[in-house]
């Protein structure tokens, strides 16, 4: 069945999503705040600086008006980086209650707020009234953009305390090349996605310095358990981090040139500076502000996180990262279970 969709956020993800969606049949409206960007897209099928050398599908239009976009929606998906998740949604909630309409909200942000460590369904639960939204969705899993674009095989995890929410998206965007799985266990799910962009800052670091596949796998592993002590801590099941939106998303981020937190880190390695690192890569790097909120967290919560503080030291401490690396080999002997 044809549903209108609005998609707000028109970055890398947000613009893939908005295709795919409209590839499916579905009538989509995909917002942005940047008038340019929009006619690029509407004229030129064509979204140059966040995926080159891509052409859209000429059913997808794009909208600076995010009231055009929400009117009759039956579905929001808010594609917005964790730092204006907030913003974007309390846009999204005011102009609901104007309309008097409820709908479904889904969101594919990877992250956790600063200062609250707020996961992105907590934001918006706090900035769309209950009154004009049926549920929150979180969409998460191994999946890079370019990937999706190039309609490469994808599975992905559409994750809501009320289940039925999430088949219903499983339905929207199922097709050949692209399957969501649903889970009930929100909390899980977006603790991987946050804490994997952490990991993957991590690995591409091992790689810049010239370490391995040992050094990775063991890095990817002993990671894995870090992001499931912090997601149990704060109720997660602990089985969600052995799915797709778990390790499925660690291995995808920290093993590839796709991403932006690996090719950060990778840099990072190489002996860049996080100022230019960030400067270069036009695009969001979350991990870099993850890692702050989830240091945070694990000293609040007195959670054990080494690998975390250690990238925490060198993106925040300026530490030396072989030093760091020296020491989370010559810590305690432990067994692998603990
Ligand atoms: N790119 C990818 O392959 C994937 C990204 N994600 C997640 O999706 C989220 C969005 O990421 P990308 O699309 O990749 O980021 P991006 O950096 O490519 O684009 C972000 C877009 O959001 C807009 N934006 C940022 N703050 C805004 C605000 N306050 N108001 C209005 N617009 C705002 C920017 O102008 C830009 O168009 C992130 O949390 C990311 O971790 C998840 C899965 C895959
Ligand atoms: O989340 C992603 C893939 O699942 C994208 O990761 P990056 O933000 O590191 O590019």
């Amino acid at each position: 069945m044809t549903e209108k969709i609005a998609v707000l956020g028109a970055g890398s993800w947000g613009s893939v999503l908005a295709n795919l969606l409209a590839e499916n049949g579905h009538d989509v409206r995909l917002w942005s705040h940047n008038p340019e960007q929009v006619n690029v897209l509407n004229d030129q099928h064509e979204n140059p600086k966040y995926m080159k050398d891509f052409k859209y599908s000429e059913t997808l239009i794009a909208t600076e008006s995010m009231e055009d976009a929400i009117q009759d929606a039956k579905v929001i998906l808010i594609a917005i980086p964790t730092g204006g998740i907030r913003e974007v949604a309390n846009q999204a909630g005011t102009i609901l209650s104007r309309l008097n309409q409820v709908s479904l909200i889904l969101h594919a942000t990877k992250g956790l707020e600063q200062v609250t460590y707020k996961r992105p369904s907590e934001m918006i639960a706090e900035e769309i009234p209950e009154t004009n939204r049926r549920g929150i969705v979180a969409i998460t899993g191994p999946s890079h953009a370019e990937d999706v674009a190039r309609k490469d095989l994808t599975a992905i995890t559409a994750a809501s305390a009320d289940e039925s929410h999430a088949k219903e998206v499983q339905v929207l965007f199922n097709n050949d090349y692209f399957r969501i799985y649903s889970n009930d266990d929100i909390v899980g799910a977006e603790f991987g996605a946050a804490l994997k962009n952490i990991i993957a800052i991590a690995a591409g670091i091992l790689v810049g310095l010239g370490y391995h596949d040992n050094a990775k796998a063991a890095l990817i592993t002993r990671g894995l358990n870090e992001i499931k002590r912090l997601g149990v801590a704060f109720g997660a099941n602990p089985f969600t981090f052995t799915g797709l939106s778990g390790v499925g998303d660690l291995i995808v981020t920290a093993t590839s040139v796709n991403s932006r937190n690996w090719r950060a880190g990778n840099q990072l390695g190489q002996g860049k500076s996080l100022d230019d690192v960030m400067a270069d890569m036009g695009m969001v790097i979350e991990g870099v502000y993850t890692t702050k909120a989830a240091y945070e967290m694990s000293q609040d919560r007195h959670v054990e996180m080494p690998i975390i503080e250690s990238i925490y030291k060198v993106l925040y401490e300026n530490a030396d990262v072989k030093v760091l690396i020296n020491g989370l080999m010559q810590r305690d002997m432990r067994s692998e279970l603990d």
